[in-house]
């Protein structure tokens, strides 16, 4: 029997994430190789966005994946770009571990005891409209980096960062959260906090063999949360928050769909939720994204695309550039 070959971005993060699908193929009996890819976001410091967006993490493992020098790409979902790509498929989507964001300040503190004016590190516009539209008066700094890189601007370069909380458990260092930050006040990227092991369409066999990693719940959940995010017409670096939960309801287990759009500055944000039968979460996705759209949050998508970094006159003052 030929190895497996598994595709994985060289971060500690990827590795971990990487060696996790690894375990779960190997304990299911199949022989497994790790190969390293290094992608453009890894050794360009440049702002995600000059780069073309978070999407560049997932094109030079699908590039492997399309050459066959892997059989298998393991990608952060929430960085995977919505667009379907008909030559690859998305074989398994495990079990996803705590969705939440989390702070990570100086001086122990949470986001509530932080004083007007702290310096909040994030790269992230979802994050930073969410922030601002609590009405703190934080600012924000984008800042850029690898998790272990981030961790260590806090106290220096700025108050606090935030990040994924499954990003933190992977590589150990949860202990340093000081706030898990609730989704009723920063809903999470869609797809945070779940994998993606990714396959070429064709090949049936390794199709088969990654297929049995699939969680459905979770799998349920992030398609309802990419579908609301592609109906928006947004991309995976837009200030949109969407967080499904399989909920029962008086007739069985059903779905539950949180969403938010906000723009950066802080000024304008949506946020509704619907609940929707577990065997269609496409269209529970979709049919939460017209309600947003009804309700404006296309200006708001379509403002944060041409002008990701809100202007200085704005009310929210900038550290950053
Ligand atoms: N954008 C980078 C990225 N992609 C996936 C994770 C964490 C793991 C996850 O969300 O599944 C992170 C780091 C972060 O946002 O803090």
């Amino acid at each position: 029997m030929t190895a497996l070959r598994i595709g994985s971005r060289r971060s500690n993060l990827a590795m971990t994430q990487t060696g996790h699908v690894a375990d779960a193929l190997r304990a299911a009996g199949h022989d497994v190789e790790i190969v390293e890819i290094t992608t453009e976001g890894d050794v360009n410091r440049a702002p995600l966005s000059t780069l073309g967006g978070t999407g560049v993490f997932a094109s030079a493992l699908r590039q492997a994946l399309r050459d066959g020098r892997v059989d298998v790409a393991v990608h952060s979902l929430k960085d995977l770009p919505t667009a379907p790509e008909p030559d690859l498929a998305i074989a398994a989507v495990p079990a996803r571990v705590d969705p939440r964001d989390a702070l990570v300040a100086r001086d122990g503190l949470t986001l509530g005891e932080l004083p007007a004016g702290s310096v909040i590190g994030t790269g992230s516009p979802r994050r930073r409209a969410m922030l601002a539209s609590l009405g703190l008066g934080l600012d924000f700094q984008d800042i850029r980096g690898n998790v272990e890189t981030r961790l260590a601007m806090v106290g220096e370069q700025v108050d606090a960062v935030v990040l994924a909380a499954a990003g933190l458990r992977r590589v150990d260092l949860d202990g340093v959260v000081t706030e898990f930050l609730d989704p009723l006040q920063i809903l999470p990227a869609p797809g945070q906090g779940a994998l993606a092991v990714e396959v070429r369409a064709d090949d049936a066999e390794t199709l088969g063999a990654v297929g049995a990693l699939d969680h459905a719940d979770t799998r349920a959940a992030t398609t309802a949360e990419r579908a609301l995010l592609a109906r928006l017409e947004a991309g995976c670096s837009a200030p949109v928050g969407a967080l499904a939960e399989v909920v029962e309801d008086d007739k069985g287990p059903a779905l539950s769909l949180r969403a938010a759009v906000a723009d950066p500055a802080g000024d304008r944000e949506i946020r509704r939720s619907a609940t929707g039968p577990l065997e269609d979460p496409a269209g529970l996705g979709r049919t939460l994204a017209e309600t947003l759209l009804a309700d404006g949050a296309g200006d708001i998508v379509a403002d944060a695309s041409h002008d990701p970094v809100p202007a200085p006159n704005s009310s929210s003052s900038e550290s950053d550039t």
